[in-house]
């Protein structure tokens, strides 16, 4: 019997977990916080210890899709912004899973786009999706994920990306001097340590030394609920500028890969947003491009505001397998 499956969405902050008792039937869903265990196994345990995961069918689980936010190559995985590593042949032997596929996380969130509906994602400003096109896919969470959606004979092809570490690309004077404050602590800036929860607050300390104010040691939730009720100037220029770098970045992979089938934007922090984002410079900055400003208007943008995207692109996959 091939179902149930237990997927998994492991991100540098939370570990998603399901039981897949058809194809696409999700039960059991529950996020465990990484922090909370010393490894990924341990995750795992716990989980399918939960009465949740045990009503669901847990413990017949023999097949087993995780993806995760780091690369992916060969046996040895080592999360970029967490410290669990391992080797996936032995957690397989450790759990006795049959099959254990693990993908890098954007990966897994680039397969599932072509199956979000209206329910799932809402569109910023206008453009239109050319049918079978390219498609981007970045997302700001506690790091910066990027991916894309080739078309070919045998169907979608996603890539494997690492896109959040390309350098910050600041474009005006106050993204300049984000840059020289960030170069204080980094060698290299990457546009993750920008675009991410950590972001937030790097360019809210980089803004109040900037405006000679002192900064108050918030996290990003506080900055974000302080910036969308305006409560504190430097925080909603730090929600200003926040969509507005992501509107370049944005733009900047919608050019690289030529998505004519549009970019989508994915991640914990966008969505939390809520009606801000639509209202922010992000699309206005999108199609600020001097010469291709004309070839960006045509780009439709996407938020993705289904809570478990990753877990589409996942079964799918496992899917897929489990018939080989
Ligand atoms: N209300 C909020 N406002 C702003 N940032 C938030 C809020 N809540 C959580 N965050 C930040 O979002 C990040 C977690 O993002 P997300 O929920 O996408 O987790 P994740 O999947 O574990 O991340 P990733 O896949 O990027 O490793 C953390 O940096 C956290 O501080």
């Amino acid at each position: 019997m091939t179902y149930p499956h237990l997927l998994a969405d492991i991100g540098g902050t939370n570990a998603r977990f399901a039981v897949e008792t058809a194809p696409g039937k999700l039960e059991a869903i529950l996020i465990l916080p990484c922090a909370n265990y010393a490894t990924l196994s341990d995750a795992i345990k716990s989980y399918l210890a939960t009465p949740l995961a045990i009503e669901a069918g847990a413990s017949q689980v023999r097949k087993v899709g995780i993806a995760i936010a780091n690369p992916v190559h060969g046996d040895l995985i080592q999360m970029t912004n967490h410290h669990w590593s391992f080797s996936i042949q032995s957690v397989k032997n450790e759990f006795n899973f049959s099959t254990l596929l693990v993908i890098n996380d954007f990966k897994a969130l680039a397969m599932a786009l072509p199956f979000l509906d209206q329910t799932q994602k809402y569109q910023v400003g206008a453009g239109r999706a050319q049918e079978g096109g390219v498609i981007g896919l970045l997302g700001a969470g506690t790091g910066l994920g990027v991916s894309g959606l080739i078309p070919s004979k045998s169907g979608w092809v996603a890539l494997d990306s690492e896109g959040g570490h390309t350098s910050f690309a600041p474009t005006n004077a106050r993204e300049i001097a984000i840059l020289q404050f960030a170069l204080q602590t980094y060698k290299h800036v990457s546009s993750e340590r920008l675009m991410s929860g950590a972001g937030l607050q790097l360019i809210y300390r980089a803004l109040a030394d900037l405006h000679k104010v002192t900064a108050d040691d918030i996290d990003p939730p506080e900055i974000m609920r302080r910036g969308l009720e305006n409560e504190c100037p430097i925080c909603s220029e730090v929600l200003t500028t926040f969509c507005e770098l992501l509107g370049t970045m944005a733009s900047n992979l919608a050019i690289t890969l030529g998505s004519k089938g549009g970019i989508y934007i994915g991640g914990g922090i966008v969505p939390r947003l809520g009606s801000y984002f639509n209202q922010s410079h992000f699309r206005q900055r999108f199609e600020q491009k001097g010469r291709f400003a004309n070839y960006l208007e045509q780009i439709p943008t996407f938020v993705i505001t289904e809570p478990y995207p990753a877990f589409i692109g996942i079964s799918a996959m496992l899917g897929q397998i489990s018939q080989e």
